[in-house]
Parts: structure tokens; C-alpha cells; sequence
């Protein structure tokens, strides 16, 4: 599912208005009526209805809603928040249709005079502002969100909580506090970014006839188990290990043997089908005890930590993942510096890999094969040289200029995880739950990605699946048999057999 921003949604409309010929009203219509049929779902035929329009074509969609609403039945008061010259195009038309049917629209006045209607409320529906909002809200938006969000009803969004800017950039805003949206045609960028996420609650995309083939392809998409379904590398029945790949694993010390043990087992349950583990003499007995099938390279080691070495023995893998818990001494970029100008497939770098590799970035233009970097925003803040609060407030720009600038593949994690290709092509996943706010799962991800890389075709296809792959094993095993408190990332490691069984059966069917 493509993902747009407010200008991308405008020329979608316009041109199914003006190049295919679909009436502006029509479409209005449509949206309405399929937003309505959604929130419907979540009203109960008792229930007391308020629908609160805006000045724009986000409040014309009101007026079709509301309509479907009392044509079904339900006992719903309109309200028209602004005067009734703001009203016009499509939304006014609407307006009439409204009327001519036989049902009544409240003007705003004051918010004294709204308030007791609100706190009889169930549901209260917005349909105020959509995409057009532009800077802070002004009157009387601004206060009638205020005296909603602190009501008890159930309040509802068309596509956009009223307040909430469609794309990056924007931080500070007042807006209705959503607990459900339905979201027209396709999500905007503000469903996945930190500031405007949590106003939306949760959410639901219905079409609404406008032509796929007319969108112009953003180069940005929602991406989740269906489509790893679809993408994900059936294993043929004549392949032997050499043709799931030989991999290559750096990092552990003898402080951190944990975090090898986890990247190092996630890899072999994604199939791969060789690994060897890179760390230092002593780490190796505790991980070869939980990892029976890597074999070993041992490496030179300073005071419990690898050292600062060439790694020439890395160029003969297909690839090669590094960093977790390598530690942060100086000295380790020769590592890191050896495995960027030697290795010949894919080089991925987490954790403490990644804080070393600020200094090397300008060399992994350089390199012919792919780079991919997987950083938590600490990270990505620290090698992008700007403040975490900065980074969140357009995730997705930095992460594509970053990209395109070191010639990079990125994969930006939190809740709304950002895949991002050396080209700028994005994907979003949003798998997963606060189970995983924990010590080892960066771990578990690094592994499955390094699995992956090696046995998908598409590199893209890869990063995205191991994203969704980890989130939706985590989302199993807290719905089934544990919950967000005592999930461990080792656990996860042991539900990825029931992830991979559910995918592969249906690869083949
Ligand atoms: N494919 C599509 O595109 C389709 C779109 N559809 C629907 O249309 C919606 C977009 O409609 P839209 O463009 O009319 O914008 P929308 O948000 O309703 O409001 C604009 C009004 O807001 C006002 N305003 C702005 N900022 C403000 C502020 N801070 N504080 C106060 N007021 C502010 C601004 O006033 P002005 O600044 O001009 O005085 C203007 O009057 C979209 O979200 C979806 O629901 C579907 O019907 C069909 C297909
Ligand atoms: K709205």
C-alpha cells in the first residue's frame, strides 16, 4: 500500500477529476460513504451520534457521512462548526443534497452552547480538517479540540484527526485525539512518524475509486505479512547448504558473549546455510554451547574485546554482518575500515558497529556491493550529526537523503520501522509491540536479516521481510502465549518456527 504525502494525495484526485473523468462530487460521495460504512463497525445503533464539520472538502465528506448515517437509521446531530460562506465547491453541494433530504445541519455558535450537546455523546466524529490544515489551529478549532479530547465519548476521525499535519517537519500542534481513523485512500506520512502517530489511534485505510494506475508512484509503501508472503524464497528441493549462503558473524567479547549467541542463532533459524562467528577466545565456548552449528574464527583480542585488525579471511562469504557487541574502543575502525574496502557481498553493520562507522562514512561510497546499516534513532542521530528530536520529526527525509549521500541501504527502527534503499525507495513496517523494547532484539533483527539477505533475490524485498518477519513473530507470540512484560528476545528467536512454517506452507499453496 503506497504511502503519500498531502501534494501526492491532490494530484491523485485531480487527476481522476481531470484525466479520467470522475466528477469531483462523485468521488466526495464515494469517500463518504465508504468512510461511514467503516466507522460503522465501531457504532452501536443506541449510540448518540455528533458529527462536527469543518470549512473544507474534509467537512463536505461530513455531510455524506452523516447522511449515510441517518439513512441507516442511527440518531446522528450535525454541526457546522464555521459560517456558512466558508462552505463551498463539492462540500457545499453536499451540503444541499443534506438538506434537500430532509435533515438539519446546527450552526456553531459558542463552545458554551455546543458543550452540553457533547457531553450526551457517545461518538463524536470529526470531519473538521483533513489534509488542507496548514500551522498551529486556529479558532474555533482550536477550542472545540480542547473540550473533546477531555469528553468520555468514542471519538472518530475522517482522514486525518483534525490538527494533525499530513506530512513531516511539524512537531508542536494541538489536535483531536483520535481513537479511531479512518484513513481515505492511503496513509499519510504522519501515521508513522512519533509526534503524530498516538493521535490517530488506531486506524483504517478504505478506498475510495480513486485509480490506482493515476497515482504517482511515491516510491513509498506500507509494508507487512501479506506481501512477505508474496516475495518470500521458496527453498528448492534440490538446494544444499552452499545455496543459502555462507555467512560471516563479528562482534561478541568476553563481557558480551550474549549478543552474538542471539544475532548468530536468529541467522540459522532463517535458514542460512553456513555461518561462521567471529570473537574473541574466550567468548567462544559459551556461544559455541548455545549455537551447536556456526563454526569459529577466532580473532585477535585486546583486554576481553576484539581488536583492531584486518579481517582478510571476511572476503571469502557471501556476506557479512558486524557490530553487536563489538564495544566502542578506539582503535576497532581498522575493522570496520578492512571489512569496507575487502568484503565482497553484502556488509551489514549494527549496535556498536554503527558508532564506529561515523568517522568511515565517506568510504562507503566506494564500495561496488551493497552497505546496510541498521541504526535505532540514538544511532542514526549520532551518524546523521543532528538531535534525536530533530531526526523523528521527518524520519523519513533523513533517512532517504543519508541514503542517497553514502550510497547506503537503511533500516531506521522504532515502532514504525523505515526501510530505505541506496536509491531512495522507502517501505514502512509497522509490526511489532513494546515486547520488544528490550536488550537483545536489535540482536535477533540483525540476525534474521543477515539470513535473508543472503537467500532473497531483491535486497529490498530482504530488509523488508526480516522487519515484518521479527515484528509479526513478536505480535504472535504476545497474542497466543506470552505478553509484552516477559517477552524475551531469545523467545522470539524459538517463535520464528512458526513464523517461517505459516510462510513457507503458504509459498507454495
Ligand atoms: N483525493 C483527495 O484529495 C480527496 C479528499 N477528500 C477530502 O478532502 C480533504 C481535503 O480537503 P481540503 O483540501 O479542502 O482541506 P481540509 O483539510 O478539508 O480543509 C481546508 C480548510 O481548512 C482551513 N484551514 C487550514 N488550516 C487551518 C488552521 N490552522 N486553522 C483553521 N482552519 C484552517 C482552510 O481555511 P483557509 O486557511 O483557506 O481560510 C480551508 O478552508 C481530505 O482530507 C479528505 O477528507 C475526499 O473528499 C475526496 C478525495
Ligand atoms: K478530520
Amino acid at each position: 500500500m503506497d504511502i503519500v504525502t498531502a501534494q501526492e494525495m491532490y494530484d491523485w484526485d485531480r487527476a481522476a477529476i481531470e484525466a479520467a473523468g470522475i466528477d469531483g462530487k462523485m468521488l466526495m460521495e464515494s469517500a463518504g460513504r465508504a468512510v461511514a460504512n467503516d466507522m460503522l463497525q465501531h457504532i452501536k445503533k443506541q449510540d448518540k451520534v455528533i458529527i462536527l464539520i469543518g470549512a473544507g472538502n474534509n467537512g463536505g465528506d461530513g455531510f455524506v457521512i452523516a447522511r449515510t448515517l441517518l439513512n441507516k437509521g442511527y440518531e446522528v446531530d450535525t454541526w457546522q462548526v464555521v459560517p456558512d460562506e466558508k462552505i463551498s465547491g463539492d462540500a457545499e453541494a453536499h451540503k444541499k443534497i443534506f438538506l434537500s433530504s430532509g435533515y438539519d445541519v446546527y450552526p456553531f455558535t459558542t463552545i458554551e452552547d455546543l458543550l452540553p450537546h457533547l457531553k450526551r455523546a457517545d461518538v463524536v466524529i470529526d470531519a473538521m480538517l483533513g489534509i488542507g490544515v496548514k500551522g498551529r489551529l486556529r479558532e474555533p478549532y482550536a477550542s472545540i479540540i480542547q473540550v473533546v479530547n477531555d469528553l468520555h465519548a468514542f471519538r472518530m476521525s475522517v482522514d486525518l484527526p483534525t490538527g494533525v499535519p499530513a506530512g513531516e517537519g511539524e512537531s508542536v500542534f494541538d489536535a483531536f485525539r483520535a481513537d479511531y481513523t479512518t484513513i481515505i485512500a492511503a496513509p499519510k506520512l504522519s501515521v508513522f512518524l512519533q509526534q503524530s502517530r498516538p493521535f490517530y489511534g488506531e486506524w483504517n485505510v478504505v478506498e475510495i475509486g480513486l485509480p490506482v494506475p493515476l497515482l504517482e508512484k511515491p516510491k513509498r509503501k506500507l509494508w507487512g505479512i501479506d506481501d512477505v508472503k508474496e516475495t518470500f524464497p521458496v527453498r528448492a528441493a534440490d538446494s544444499h547448504k552452499g545455496s543459502h549462503g555462507k555467512g560471516l558473524m563479528i562482534g561478541g567479547s568476553a563481557f558480551m558473549p550474549g549478543s552474538i549467541v542471539m544475532a548468530a542463532r536468529a541467522a540459522l533459524k532463517s535458514g542460512l546455510g553456513l555461518l561462521s562467528v567471529a570473537t574473541v577466545r574466550e567468548a567462544i565456548p559459551a556461544v559455541s554451547s548455545f549455537v551447536q552449528e556456526a563454526t569459529f574464527l577466532n580473532v585477535e583480542e585486546q583486554e576481553g574485546w576484539i581488536a583492531g585488525q584486518a579481517l582478510e579471511q571476511a572476503s571469502s562469504y557471501d556476506g557479512v554482518l558486524v557490530g553487536m557487541g563489538l564495544g566502542r574502543r578506539d582503535g576497532t575502525e581498522v575493522l570496520l575500515q578492512s571489512l569496507i574496502d575487502s568484503v565482497d557481498g553484502p556488509l551489514i553493520v549494527d549496535a556498536d558497529g554503527l558508532y564506529l562507522m561515523k568517522s568511515l562514512l565517506p568510504s562507503l561510497k566506494n564500495r561496488k556491493t551493497p552497505t546496510i546499516l541498521t541504526p535505532h534513532p540514538g544511532e542514526f542521530a549520532h551518524l546523521a550529526g543532528v538531535s534525536i528530536e530533530e531526526l523523528l520529526k521527518s524520519p523519513f527525509s533523513y533517512s532517504r537523503n543519508f541514503a542517497l549521500e553514502y550510497g547506503v541501504h537503511l533500516i531506521l527502527k522504532g515502532p514504525s520501522t523505515i526501510i530505505t534503499s541506496a536509491d531512495g525507495e522507502q517501505r514502512v513496517d509497522v509490526s511489532g509491540n513494546a515486547g520488544l523494547a528490550k536488550g537483545g532484539s536489535g540482536d535477533v533483527l540483525s540476525g534474521i536479516l543477515l539470513g535473508m539477505v543472503l537467500q532473497t533475490e531483491s535486497l529490498m524485498d530482504a530488509m523488508s521481510n526480516s522487519c515484518v518477519i521479527h515484528g509479526c513473530t513478536a505480535d504472535w507470540l504476545t497474542q497466543e502465549t506470552h505478553s509484552e512484560t516477559d517477552l524475551l528476545a531469545s523467545d522470539v528467536i524459538e517463535g520464528l518456527s512458526r513464523t517461517f512454517r505459516t510462510l513457507s506452507s503458504s509459498s507454495r499453496s
